[in-house]
């Protein structure tokens, strides 16, 4: 199976209502959908949403970065050396990393394809279904509270709270929706680098100290305050998940030498794709962290290949935030992966078995 042309089109899912953090608002997910052709008709998929804020990449580096250097790396490759084409994408261009990401599941989607076999049995096997948190964007106090009700209505069990806004509303954001949900659902929050290192300890402190138990604080500081982090980790009962903090491999390595988290947040489109999700679930195991898997604002495609991933690495990744599809009016995708609110399944279609793109539109 060789490689012997990549296309790309865009695809825009409007959302059930705005995706609201203390980085950016959004009204609707508009990804590039990466379409690896080979010479014995077989399809790859990939894709990669535009998330400017955290990773840098736009629509407009992300088509170039794949149309002008990764494509001709790749084109006339053997889907069978695998690794192979891993070291050509990753290497080719410094990060990118939504680029690689796309294009790396599109491969990995062939070689399981090739095997036929589900692309979590390709990556070591394990129990096909995974459950989901859900996120509760950022708002007026009331309109959470009735959100979280309502996202427990819809059977989640987890509830991934955004603040990172208002210090003092937030601490009053997060007890109203803990009086009104505790018992039925439990509350991780995800500050998106919305506080200082000082403004995180006062509030989780607050919040320990009022009885409000959370499961975890997500990012509350800033991408680059990796001393800020550890400052937190130390003072707080909550445990602390870097998130914008730690990209691939190396980033992960130096929170865990500095010990300036507790958990990792793994997204296909900080570490360029799965091989280095892999690479990190394995550094964590090793060092006997938990990690996340999460997503940005993004599809069924490439929440199709984390949910490959989390499955194949549960003994590891222990906490799921693949609520990408649950947040879009509807999905467009035809795949192997079901996504039912918070319940998640894989079929036995080989690869991640997509079959069809609704209102998929091609780029020249
Ligand atoms: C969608 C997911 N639950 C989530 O909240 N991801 C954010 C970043 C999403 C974005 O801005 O596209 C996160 O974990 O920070
Ligand atoms: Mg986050």
């Amino acid at each position: 199976m060789k490689i012997t042309d990549i296309r790309l089109g865009m695809l825009t899912i409007p959302l059930k209502t705005p995706f609201k953090t203390a980085l950016r608002t959004v009204q609707q997910i508009e990804d590039v959908v990466v379409m690896i052709e080979t010479d014995t008709g077989h399809i790859g998929y990939g894709e990669a949403p535009a998330t400017a804020v955290i990773t840098g990449d736009i629509h407009g580096s992300i088509i170039d970065a794949i149309k002008s250097v990764l494509k001709p790396k790749l084109v006339g490759q053997q889907i069978a050396d695998l690794n192979h084409i891993i070291r050509l994408i990753q290497g080719a261009i410094m990060k990118n990393y939504s680029a690689k990401a796309a294009v790396e599941m599109a491969v990995y989607d062939l070689f399981a394809q090739l095997y036929q076999a589900p692309l979590y049995k390709m990556l070591g096997g394990g129990v096909p279904k995974i459950t989901t948190d859900i996120t509760i964007s950022v708002d007026y106090i009331d309109k959470m509270v009735a959100d979280s009700l309502s996202a427990i209505d819809r059977g989640f069990e987890t509830l991934k709270v955004k603040v990172g806004k208002d210090i003092g509303v937030d601490i009053e954001r997060v007890k109203a929706i803990y009086a009104a949900v505790a018992g039925k659902a439990l509350i991780r929050l995800d500050a998106n680098q919305g506080w200082t290192a000082k403004e995180a300890v006062y509030a989780l402190r607050k919040l320990e100290d009022a009885g409000v138990r959370l499961e975890l604080v997500e990012q509350p500081v800033k991408a680059y305050d990796l001393d800020g982090l550890k400052y937190i980790t130390e003072r707080v009962h909550t445990p602390v998940m870097a998130d914008e903090s730690s990209f691939g491999p190396r980033e992960v390595i130096e929170l865990i030498k500095m010990r300036a988290a507790d958990i990792i947040n793994i997204k296909l489109m900080k570490t360029g794709g799965i091989a280095n999700a892999i690479k990190i679930a394995d550094i964590c195991s090793f060092y006997d962290m938990q990690c996340m898997i999460g997503c940005m604002l993004e599809g069924s495609i490439s929440v199709a290949a984390a949910v490959h991933v989390a499955v194949a690495k549960s003994d590891v990744i222990t906490k799921i935030d693949l609520d990408g599809p649950s947040l879009c009016a509807f999905d467009p995708v035809s795949s192997s992966v079901s996504f039912n609110d918070a319940d998640i399944t894989i079929g036995n279609a080989p690869g991640l078995g997509i079959t069809a793109i609704d209102g998929l539109k091609m780029l020249p």
